[in-house]
């Protein structure tokens, strides 16, 4: 049978109805509710040819955003799509089936139709560079994408050239020769490929249209804020759901940052930390296998000891108002797209100039109290646990900048019995900072919070800390400035995937 969006395909012997409306895919394999033998097959991560389910009824009613390949050839139709499981992670499903004679010509303009509606624009079957560290997060990075991430890229046509990184600067190498082919750099590990990635750009022997090659990431680090940013706290560490993201996003540009140590210049696209909660990052690289739970572990730990950190700071001030800043980042990341087009860089012949290097004072300020950390970057969640920059936003052109006053002897306290409470308990240390995933700490008041157009740290100590996207970096004097939409990153919702509210809670840490 063949109606206007309607096709009918033999699967087994068996008829399985494929037709679309407005806004979803419906496959229905024959109605009823699936038996045991049939449904005890919706756990596996991929599910083939119309029986493996991921529910235990013969009907899937899929969004055209999770419609990944229809593919009509030599008389057989192929839909692949993802569902979500009962834990709500995606899993790829795949229908095949034969098309009567009759109906070729119709299949193949149905399968055309389909794809149009489930692409809306977006480049279908992408040519892809993809980087694997083996090393990353607890070592699973290589299974995370052979068994779950390439049959999804299959599925939907992409082509891909594959690497997996063998050392450390491998990925940045492979960025700096890299061909302007590709519609995307995926990366699967953590924050610092992508770091890697981006430095490599910075040297390719056309930076600016190698800047404009999206990088998505697949979460398999042990940090991976920036999938966290682009797809949210609930998707953001599901590996499907990021393959999806690689599939259907569009290029958004993002600031970048370039990071000046002893004259040398780095890109930096998420943080730079020092004091605690630097410590929190490359401190507790021991203990990797905790994941993400490390850094709360170490953040509790760190707060403990009450240490500051002597360093005299430096920026450029453009807002240091919480309220405003707050609603501002509500108006702009409300379902507001950003526009892809005239980010003005993609003709650079070189990386943008440094603005602020050396120059007058005029229009810098000096920040001196005592301080426990002073954490800057862009992206609201830093990981799972933590959303740091609550009112980051991915292309104003400012630098995020919280610093942590030294706590009050009440907040000490406060944490310190979280500490026993939680000692043992690794559920409960999740608890004891409750609010901390929703960005409460932001409006703490001694968590002071700035949008500064450049910054600069003196260290005050011969020892000390200093993150730069995740990583190890030499404890001297630094100076950071950003540069609006430089970075392109690839996303499906043009915004960071935030849930931030301006309301100011009651009852927050001092
Ligand atoms: N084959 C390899 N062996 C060792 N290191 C590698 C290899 N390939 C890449 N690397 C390095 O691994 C580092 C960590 O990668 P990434 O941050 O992506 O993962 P991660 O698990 O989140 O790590 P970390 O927590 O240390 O940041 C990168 O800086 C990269 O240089």
């Amino acid at each position: 049978m063949a109606t206007a969006h309607e096709l009918t395909v033999k699967n087994n012997g068996r008829n399985v109805l494929l037709k679309f409306t407005d806004a979803d895919l419906i496959v229905d394999y024959g109605g009823g509710i699936m038996d045991d033998e049939h449904s005890s097959q919706c756990s596996s991560v991929s599910c083939f040819s119309g029986f493996c389910r991921t529910h235990n009824t013969r009907l899937d009613q899929v969004p055209f955003r999770q419609v990944i390949g229809a593919y009509y050839a030599k008389g057989s139709l192929k839909v692949s799509y993802l569902t979500r499981n009962h834990k709500k992670n995606f899993v790829l499903c795949k229908c095949e089936g034969a098309v009567e004679e009759e109906h070729n010509t119709f299949a193949m303009d149905w399968a055309d139709k389909l794809m149009d509606a489930a692409y809306k624009g977006a480049k279908q079957s992408k040519t892809l560079k993809v980087l694997v560290n083996p090393r990353g997060g607890i070592g699973k990075a290589k299974s995370i994408f052979t068994d779950q991430v390439e049959p999804v890229f299959l599925a939907a046509g992409c082509t891909l050239d594959i690497t997996y990184t063998e050392y450390i600067n491998h990925a940045c190498e492979i960025a700096q020769e890299l061909k302007l082919k590709y519609d995307a750099v995926v990366t699967v590990s953590g924050d610092g490929l992508i770091h890697e990635v981006l430095n490599g750009f910075a040297q390719h022997e056309q930076p600016g249209k190698a800047f404009a090659i999206p990088i998505a990431p697949i979460p398999a680090g042990s940090g991976n804020a920036l999938s966290l940013n682009l797809l949210g706290i609930e998707d953001g560490l599901d590996s499907l759901a990021a393959a999806l993201n690689v599939l259907k996003g569009h290029p958004m540009k993002a600031d970048l940052f370039s990071f000046i140590q002893n004259d040398k210049r780095r890109i930096s696209f998420m943080s730079q930390s020092i004091g605690l909660v630097a410590d929190l990052d490359i401190g507790t690289d021991h203990l990797r296998w905790m994941g993400d739970s490390r850094f709360l572990y170490g953040y509790l730990r760190g707060v403990l000891s009450l240490k500051t950190c002597p360093v005299e700071l430096s920026f450029r001030l453009v807002e240091d108002d919480k309220e405003k800043m707050a609603r501002f980042a509500q108006e702009n990341t409300g379902q507001k797209p950003c526009d892809p087009s005239s980010s003005g860089v993609d003709d650079l012949e070189e990386l943008p100039p440094l603005r602020y290097l050396g120059g007058t004072e005029e229009g810098w300020t000096t920040y001196e109290k005592p301080f426990i950390w002073i954490y800057a970057g862009k992206g609201p969640y830093v990981s799972r646990s933590l959303m740091q920059f609550p009112v980051s936003l991915p292309d104003d052109g400012l630098i995020d900048i919280a610093v942590k006053e030294v706590v009050s002897l009440y907040s000490f306290i406060l944490l310190n019995s979280c500490l026993k409470m939680v000692k043992d308990n690794r559920a409960k240390l999740l608890k004891a900072l409750d609010g901390a995933e929703d960005g409460v700490p932001y409006w703490s008041t001694t968590n002071r919070y700035f949008k500064v157009s450049a910054y600069r740290i003196k260290p005050l100590a011969s020892k000390g800390i200093l993150a730069v996207d995740g990583e190890k970096f030499p404890y001297t004097d630094f100076q950071v400035e950003v540069h609006q939409r430089l970075g392109t990153f690839l996303s499906q919702y043009g915004r960071y995937m935030v849930n931030f509210k301006v309301q100011e809670p009651k009852q927050v840490l001092k």
